[in-house]
């Protein structure tokens, strides 16, 4: 692999599903080692995006490299070898009973073993170094003392850190986060991005994509931002040129102020964008 190619770059992707353009032309570069964030609102083809990174959705039309090989003319099963993809999705692919597609009836360390393989069972006997290394990510994620339980008993917040820790057991030369921190409270959403920087902080960084709604969830040391808007990347760039109200206010299609206190952004959203919303008729006593 060309380590100095970009970890991600997109050339026009233009994606259809029965009938609907999802992905509209989405150009993207993304360079390796960098943490980048993928910001944009309900609907706009975030999670097809990530889909089609890990070559789960075709493309119709353009260019994609991840990790320097090309969906739709590379190995699969080889290149997700080196990208994992972390989702809030309890039940990848709509099996019930499972968590990213793993039985809920695992064990976690099994579940974070089965990491190595990227695969949903464990099929070999592995090496008593890896499970070491497994229960180290356990104790790093805070589930040290979880090892007995299903992993369908866990708590959301639990699970999604079991995740990372299942991606992180052979680091990844890239890892997507798909609305990693959806449906964790005020805690649990900072519990998993602190768990992401010890698992950062170890070694062997990954390229990270993180893809949100949310800026809060956009971790301090960003380098890079991609707004997205209707199936395209309206504008990239450092967290300082592209966190401007302008901006965000024409990503989410709602006025909003943008706050930023100790590396972290946060969004106001002004009294006059609920009129905004409304259409006038709606309006009265307002
Ligand atoms: N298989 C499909 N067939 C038709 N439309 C689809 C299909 N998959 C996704 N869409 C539509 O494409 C658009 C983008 O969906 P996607 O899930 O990628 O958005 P998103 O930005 O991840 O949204 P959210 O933040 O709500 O998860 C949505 O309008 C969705 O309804």
């Amino acid at each position: 692999m060309n380590r100095s190619a970009p970890a991600i770059e997109a050339r026009d992707v233009r994606v259809t599903a029965h009938g609907h353009t999802i992905l509209d032309g989405v150009n993207l570069s993304l360079q390796r080692g960098e943490t980048a964030v993928l910001l944009g609102p309900n609907g706009c083809g975030k999670t097809t995006l990530a889909r089609v990174l890990m070559g789960y959705q075709p493309v119709r039309s353009g260019t994609l490299h991840v990790l320097d090989k090309t969906i739709g003319a590379t190995n699969l099963h080889e290149l997700r070898q080196h990208v994992r993809l972390v989702s809030s999705t309890t039940a990848l692919g709509g099996q019930s009973g499972t968590l990213n597609g793993l039985e809920t009836r695992m064990r976690p360390l099994a579940a974070v073993l089965t990491g190595i393989d990227g695969s949903l069972m464990l099929t070999r006997n592995l090496p008593s170094q890896d499970e070491d290394r497994a229960m180290h990510l356990l104790r790093v994620v805070g589930l040290g003392h979880r090892e007995t339980s299903a992993i369908g008993t866990l708590s959301t917040g639990e699970q999604r850190r079991l995740l990372l820790a299942r991606a992180m057991i052979r680091p990844p030369e890239l890892l997507l986060l798909d609305e990693a921190a959806a449906g964790l409270d005020v805690a649990g959403r900072e519990q998993m991005l602190l768990t992401l920087r010890l698992l950062m902080a170890a070694g062997d960084r990954p390229t990270v994509l993180m893809i949100t709604h949310h800026v809060e969830e956009m971790p301090p040391d960003t380098d890079r931002v991609f707004l997205m808007n209707s199936g395209r990347i309206l504008r990239s760039g450092t967290p300082a040129q592209v966190m401007t109200p302008e901006l965000l206010t024409e990503t989410f299609g709602c006025r909003v102020y943008v706050r930023k206190a100790s590396g972290r952004y946060t969004l106001e959203v002004l009294p006059e964008a609920w009129l905004d919303l409304l259409p006038e008729t709606d309006r009265i006593g307002l």
